[in-house]
This record gives C-alpha cells, structure tokens and sequence, in this order.
C-alpha cells in the first residue's frame, strides 16, 4: 500500500531516533470521508442564501440544514460536530433569514400584518442574541456576519470593550447582538428595562462553543441562561436557543441541563474530512537529570516538540503546535527556530507563536500567513481552538492532553481537512494521566467525547444566582422549578433570613436599591477579588479569586499575564491586593500546600466488604506552605518556604477507605494496638489543592495535624512485588485482578507502607479523574491518610477544589471502577522503578513527594478493584 503523506511525515519526525528512545507508542491510520449535501431549505431567505453563496458556500451540508430547520420551526436545537464542521452556518442561516424577513415586513408596514412595529417603524421587528465564551470568538463571529452584509441586519458586539457612546445605539437598534455571558450577566439582565424592546423580539439565542461551560463557570451559566428566558418571557418572548458544540457524548441531555429546555441534537457529521495518521509519543526518560527525591524525568513535551515542530518545517509541512501554557509557546517557537537556524535562517523566518493576547489585526496576519504558507510552524496556545478558520494544515502537534477529549479533537481537527491525509501527533508530557493515554490509545482514540459536568444546584452557585435574579423582577412560587425547585426554596430562606430578600405572598422581593450583579463574578466562586498589580506603573494587570490567591499570587510566583511574565512581590491579602515586577525569568513556580480535612455529611455510601466508597460534604483546611523553582526541564532549583494563613473550604469529596484486614495482617494486628492506645490523629499534608499521607499507620505517629515534612513516614523499602510486570496487566476497567504474589483479597502490605501507598494511590487518582470528569487535575484536590478520625480507617479523598463543588466527586463517585483502575494502569505503564511524575508524582504536594510507595499503591488500588468487583458494582 503507498505510504500516506501523514505516515511519511511521521516517518520523517522519527528518524534517526536510536531504538532504546523509541517514542511511538502507538499509531493509528483516520480515514477521511466525502462531503454530504442538502438542498438549501426552502424558509430559507434568497438574500442570506445569495450572501452565503458569494462566501463559497454552494449548497449546506446535511447536518447544517438539519439543525438549522429545527431552529427556524422553533425547536431549541444542539449541534454537535467536528471542528471546522460549519457550525456556524447552521445558526446563521435561521437567525439571518428571520431577521431579513421581519425587516422586509418592516418595510412593508402598511400593507401587511408586522409582530409590532414601533411608530415610526424604526426598530427591529425580531432580534438575536448571540454568546461566546470569549471576546475574541465573539468578535470573529460578528466579522463573519457582518461580512455577509445581508439587507436588515444590523448585528453589533456588547462587551467590555464596546465604547460608552456606541452602546445606546446598539441597544436601541443593533438587532442581533455579540455579547458574552459575563455581559450579559453585568450590563444586560442588570439593567433589563433599557433593554425592553430587544427582549419584546428577542427570538433566538445563539449559544456558541457551549461544551466549555463548565465546572463552576458552566453552572453559573446555566443559572444565568434560566435568568435570561425569564427576563424574556417578562417581556413577551419566548426564544428558540440553538447552541453549537464541539462533538461531545449526550449533547441533548447536556444542552437541556445548560438551558433548562428540551433540546434535540443534531451529531451526524455532513462535512469532508481528510484522513489522519494519529502518532502517541512518550518522550523518554532521561539518564543526565533527576527530579524531586531522585526520580527519573523525561525529556520535557516542550522541548520534544520543539524537536518535532522544527523537522516538519524542514518537511514543508503546515504545522500547528499546541502548548498549555503562553510562556510554553514562546518557548516552544523559540525552540523551533534555533534548530531550524542551524539548518537555514531563512527557515527559522518561517516559525512563530502565537497566543490571546494579541490583537485581531495580529492574529489574522498570522492565521493569514499559515493558511498561504508563508508561515510553516506555528506554536501557539488554545487560542486557536475555538472559532479561529484554520483548518486543513498537514501537521498538528499537542503538547499534553489538552484536559478534555473534545479539546483533543478540537485541536487534532486543524489537521487535514484539504483531502490529502495528514498527520497527529500527541506527546505526552510527565503526568499520570497523559502517561496512561499514551498507553491506552483506546482511551483517546475511541472514547466518546466527554459530556461537560456542571452542576446548577451548587448552593453557592445558586444563591448568588438567585440575587440577581430576585434583584431582576420579583420571583413567584411556580418559578421556583425553573431554580432548581426545593434547593432553590433552600437557599431563599438564607437569603430571607440575611435580609437580601424579602417574602411576601406573592414571591421574593429584593430589599436593596442596589443590586447584586457587581459582586458576583461568573467564572469562579470566591467573593471579593485579589487585584494584581504592577507595583511601578500602578497598572492592574488582572483579579485572582481569593480562594487561589495564596496559591497564584504567593511572594515569589512568576504570574503570566497576556504572555508577559511578572514576579510576585507581596501578596496582602486585607487588603485585596497581590504587587508584581515585570521579570522573566528562566523557572516556574508551583505552590506548596498541606491540607486537612474532615466529613460534614454522607449523601451516598456504598458498602464492598472491607472497602467503602462514599459521596460527601466535607469541610478542607489548606495552607500554601511554601513553593518550588523548577526549569522548564522540570528540574528542581529550590524549595522556598512560605508563611501564609490557612484557608478554608466547603466542598464536595468521593473518598474510599481500605479495612486494616485488607491493607494486611500486621496492619490489623497495629490498628487494633492503635485502637486499644487511641493515640493519634490522622494527620493531612498535602498536595494538589491539598492531598495528604499522613501517620504511618502504626499508631505511634506523634505528628501534629498539617504539620509537613515531619520524619519517620519513609517508604518501605520491602516490595510487594514489581510494578509493570505482566502479571499486573488487566483490561481497562474490566476483567480479573490478578495480584501476583499476594495474600489473596488484601494488599499485603506492613504498617510502615501504608501511608505512601495511599499517598501515591491518591496522587495518580487525581491526575486520572480529568479523564472521567472534564475537570483539570488543578480544580480537584485531595487528602489520604492511613487513619482519618471521621471514617475510623485508611482513607483517600478526592474533591472539588471550588467552594459547594461543581459536579467532579460526583462523577468520580459514579466512574469509581474504571477511574481507579484507569489510575491502577496508569502507574503500571510507567516503566520507573519507584515512581516518577509520569505516576505517582504530583507537582504541588505539600509533603515533598514523601513518603510514595508506587508498588504499594498498586497493591492497595488492586485490593479496593478486587472488592468492588467482588462485592458488587
Ligand atoms: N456547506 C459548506 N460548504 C463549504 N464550506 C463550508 C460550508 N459550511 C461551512 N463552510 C466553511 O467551513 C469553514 C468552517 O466553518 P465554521 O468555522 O463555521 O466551522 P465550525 O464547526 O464552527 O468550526 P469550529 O470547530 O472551529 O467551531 C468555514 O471556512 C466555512 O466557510
């Protein structure tokens, strides 16, 4: 069979590697496929049809005429496709064709029957809202329909950045405005009475990029979305809401959950797609350096794909690389251009980054300069990945898992589109969950997209939410369903009790002249703000929430704003207040927590012979005790230490507690010791937001809680038998544990190795849960201990890093089994001796990565699988 120009490329990108640094895990050969067309819907308005005709666009495809007939009858619709797949078109054409038409009968206001014309027949008979996560999709979205230039249609942006004297015009005449929820939120709903004559037409929103509202952001934005139709409905109307998704599992369900309204999905992808060569690269272990505690380290995702980056150049190929972080695609480009001047500097010309940050006029210079290949290589952050016309390029790299498969496909989507075939490639950078997918390419590759969690009960969601909308218009008992019902009715009490509303019998009142709107910020959960600022020019340069304040803006963090780094001076917190200097510095920094934490209430628990795994409140206690240096190489300079007050959180946690019994009988025979002398506390140090290995378990632990770091809690040097052996392989989530070597039904372990069992157990866990939960491994944190006073056992917590939580313990709850044996697998691939970053490493552990046991930790996650299979689930 000819070798495909994706297969040669990554023929290219390989060679001369010696065989013992082999990076490909795994490769997998995409086909393409051929376009599928429908005609144009006969609703359809000839203007719009002849506009998008003149753009290039013969006849839709199927899936856009599908989903737009379902808007344009009225039908709140999802579409949910492919990137580059022409979403947009599928919301364009209803919206435009109804706003061309109720402007032609406008026109004709005399002779024919208008919806309500205004007197002198100057306002806009219907009206669109359109939404965006970001300012930028939103404005590239108003260019594409302004482009258009369709008769009657006069779309316009609301944001932050629309002057003050626009502003009126826009809202007396725009008729299909460009906002984002944050507006929407602030200056629309806020002050909806100047806004009346829009809502009275208002019969389409427009929901654009939806599957990124999540997590706390994507709850309040539910809540939001409810706010708007009840402001509409006050005025009348009743809009059709038609959003756009990335290709994502259960749209429908998750499209009613986000509106409150049934809606049907559209998923059947019309649209050509070239074919893919998808490459997984681990990049290998490096002899010359080590990490923290003398792990291993791998050559870093960055530099690799520097590597990468500049080898495809010199293939001619237009390559786009992904990078997680700003400063990552400077380097990542800088990297590029180096090897490649050593080769031609007429070459390295070819290579730039390319982040938010920069203005339109920029960025479309460069999207420009991709597309025609004047630009080869271009590295750059998710900026690109929403909304951004590139499309059809031969290359596309992914430095990391970009945090969720949609995001995965997203990106890989840039790749390919011109028919010829193209090629992938993922590398993994040194954390457990991209480790796994390197590993498990069923898990990236044939996985459904991940639905967004959100979770618009969140009580600390929910009653700021219900503030404004109280503030709003007046609340009625039947209204209460549209909030959540009895949760709503909760959470109005509390606010009756603080005086912020008044009942009558008649609903809910807001007491206040002013309104609630300001204070309430939509992407997070914490009250007031921390403004960053430049201590020399006084400039603020942005907000943290306060909840992340000590770990973001702590004295010594290098905090990246727009591209440009800044080193943290001071951080006051009184007064709400973190200065910076500008500097860029050649390390990163990563905050150093310890965390305790304790059960304030049981929701679900499930009972499995010795192991228990329970959904809960619980209350964590967090200090950032001090940070570490590290070269973008991931070596470590230096540890500093910090003196900061603690914090406290109210959130949601699955934990999981082992019996002593299963642990192993000489941890029965000390915990049954431990009973009888009642001597200790478990105590919590952490990582991640806070996870923890506390006591050893023996029942003579003399540690004080959240002390860090405090002696005698080493790993045993005694294995329970080798890690990544064949004999631990078992199928993701399925089939037999089979524990070589092991007391049958238990974990075999001594006291002293609990605690870094569980410890190592936890920090894996956490790193996986992104891959069952949409969430990032840094909105969830954990805490494990050989002993936790509420539960009376060894336990491990994984929570919710926002306050009330925003739906991840749920979902860890509900994918118990294949999360932990995902994170069982994952620190079986890896192939170092006693854990790593690609394992059981963390990058934020309060305890210094002391004590892990990676074996003992398999041991412990192979007795919990083998009791949940046993015993039920
Ligand atoms: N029916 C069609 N025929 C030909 N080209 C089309 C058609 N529909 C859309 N396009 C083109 O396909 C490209 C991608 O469209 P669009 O940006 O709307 O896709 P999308 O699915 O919204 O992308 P993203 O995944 O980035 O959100 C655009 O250049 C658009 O003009």
């Amino acid at each position: 069979m000819d070798e495909s120009r994706g297969q040669r490329l990554l023929r290219r990108v390989t060679a001369g590697i010696p065989p013992r640094e082999e990076p490909v895990t795994h490769v997998a050969d995409l086909p393409g496929r051929a376009a599928r067309y429908a005609e144009w819907p006969s609703w359809a308005d000839p203007a719009v049809v002849a506009a998008l005709r003149d753009c290039g666009v013969s006849a839709p495809w199927a899936h856009q005429a599908e989903a737009a007939s379902h808007a344009y009858e009225g039908r709140h619709v999802v579409i949910s496709t492919g990137t580059a797949s022409g979403k947009s078109l599928a919301y364009q054409l209803p919206v435009l064709s109804r706003l061309a038409a109720g402007e032609k009968a406008k026109a004709s206001v005399r002779g024919f029957r208008v919806a309500e014309p205004s007197a002198r027949g100057e306002a806009p008979v219907v009206t669109a809202l359109y939404l965006s996560p970001t300012k930028a999709l939103g404005a590239d979205q108003l260019r594409a329909v302004s482009s258009l230039d369709v008769p009657g249609v006069r779309a316009a942006s609301f944001d932050g950045d629309t002057p003050m004297a626009e502003r009126d015009w826009v809202r007396a005449h725009a008729n299909w405005v460009f906002t984002n929820p944050d507006m929407l939120h602030r200056g629309i709903l806020s002050a909806h009475g100047r806004w009346a004559t829009f809502f009275r037409r208002l019969s389409c929103v427009v929901v654009d990029e939806c599957h990124s509202y999540r997590g706390v952001f994507g709850s309040h934005v539910a809540l939001l979305l409810r706010r708007l139709r009840r402001v509409a409905e006050h005025y009348g109307a009743s809009p059709v809401f038609v959003l756009a998704s990335a290709t994502t599992a259960s749209p429908a369900s998750f499209a009613s959950r986000l509106t409150g309204v049934p809606c049907v999905a559209v998923t059947e992808d019309a649209s050509p797609r070239g074919a893919r060569t998808v490459a997984l690269w681990e990049p290998p272990l490096l002899e010359e350096l080590t990490g923290e505690n003398g792990a291993p380290v791998r050559r870093s995702a960055g530099a690799e794909t520097s590597r990468i980056l500049a080898d495809l150049v010199l293939e001619g190929a237009r390559s786009l690389a992904f990078i997680r972080s700003r400063r990552g695609a400077e380097l990542a480009a800088l990297g590029a251009r180096r090897i490649l001047s050593e080769v031609d500097p007429v070459l390295s010309e070819t290579v730039a980054a390319y982040r938010s940050g920069y203005l339109p006029e920029e960025r479309r210079a460069l999207e420009a300069a991709l597309l025609s290949g004047r630009l080869l290589g271009v590295a750059t952050t998710n900026a690109l990945e929403l909304g951004v016309d590139i499309a059809g390029l031969d290359a596309v790299v992914l430095a990391g898992y970009p945090g969720t498969l949609a995001s995965f496909w997203q990106q890989a989507g840039r790749a390919g589109r011109s028919g010829d075939s193209a090629l992938v490639v993922f590398v993994a950078r040194d954390d457990p969950l991209d480790t796994y997918l390197v590993h498990h390419p069923e898990a990236l590759l044939s996985r459904p997209v991940e639905t967004a969690v959100l979770d618009p009960a969140n009580p600390y969601v929910l009653a700021p939410q219900l503030a404004c909308a109280v503030a709003e218009l007046p609340l009625t008992l039947p209204e209460l369903e549209v909030f959540g019902g009895s949760a709503a009715q909760e959470v109005l009490a509390e606010l009756t009790e603080q005086k912020l509303v008044r009942r009558r019998s008649s609903g809910w009142y807001w007491t206040s002249r002013d309104r609630p709107h300001a204070e309430v910020g939509i992407r997070g959960t914490g009250g007031e703000q921390i403004a960053v600022v430049e201590s020399d020019s006084g400039r603020m340069l942005g907000t943290v929430d306060p909840g992340s304040a000590c770990f973001a803006v702590h004295p010594g963090a290098v905090y990246l704003h727009q591209g440009s780094s800044y080193v943290v001076d001071e951080l006051e917190l009184d007064q709400g207040l973190a200065l910076v200097h500008a500097e860029n510095p050649d390390w990163t920094t990563t905050p150093r927590e310890i965390v305790d934490i304790s059960v304030l209430s049981i929701q679900e628990k499930q009972d499995y012979g010795g192991v228990s795994v329970c959904l809960g409140e619980v209350a964590v206690t967090s200090q950032v005790v001090g940070y570490l240096r590290r070269r973008p190489s991931g070596e470590v300079l230096d540890h500093t230490p910090l003196d900061l007050p603690e914090q406290s959180l109210r959130t949601r946690a699955v934990w999981y507690t082992v019996s002593a019994a299963l642990l192993g009988p000489a941890v029965a025979a000390a915990g049954r010791a431990r009973a009888s002398s009642a001597a200790s506390a478990g105590c919590g140090v952490a990582d991640d937001s806070g996870d923890s290995a506390g006591s050893d378990g023996s029942g003579d632990s003399d540690v004080s809680d959240g002390e860090v770091g405090t002696g005698g809690h080493r790993v045993g040097t005694e294995s329970a038998g080798p890690v990544g052996t064949g004999e631990e392989t078992q199928a993701n989530g399925r089939g037999p544990v089979r524990e070589g070597g092991r007391t049958p039904g238990g974990a075999g372990l001594v006291p002293a190795r609990v605690p870094g069992a569980l410890h190592a157990a936890e920090h894996a866990a956490i790193g996986l849960l992104p891959l069952f939960a949409t969430c990032d491994r840094w909105d969830i944190g954990g805490v494990s201990t050989a002993w936790h006073e509420d539960t009376g056992e060894a336990t491990v917590f994984v929570h919710d890093g926002h306050p009330g939580g925003a739906g991840f313990a749920e979902r860890g709850y509900a994918a118990i089994v294949p999360w932990l044996a995902a994170t069982r697998e994952a620190i079986v691939s890896c192939e170092c001796p006693t854990g790593c970053p690609s394992c059981v490493q963390s990058p934020k552990c309060g305890n210094g990565n002391e004590p892990l046991d990676k074996a003992g930790a398999v041991a412990v996650l192979g007795t919990v699988l083998g009791a949940l299979r046993q015993h039920g689930t």
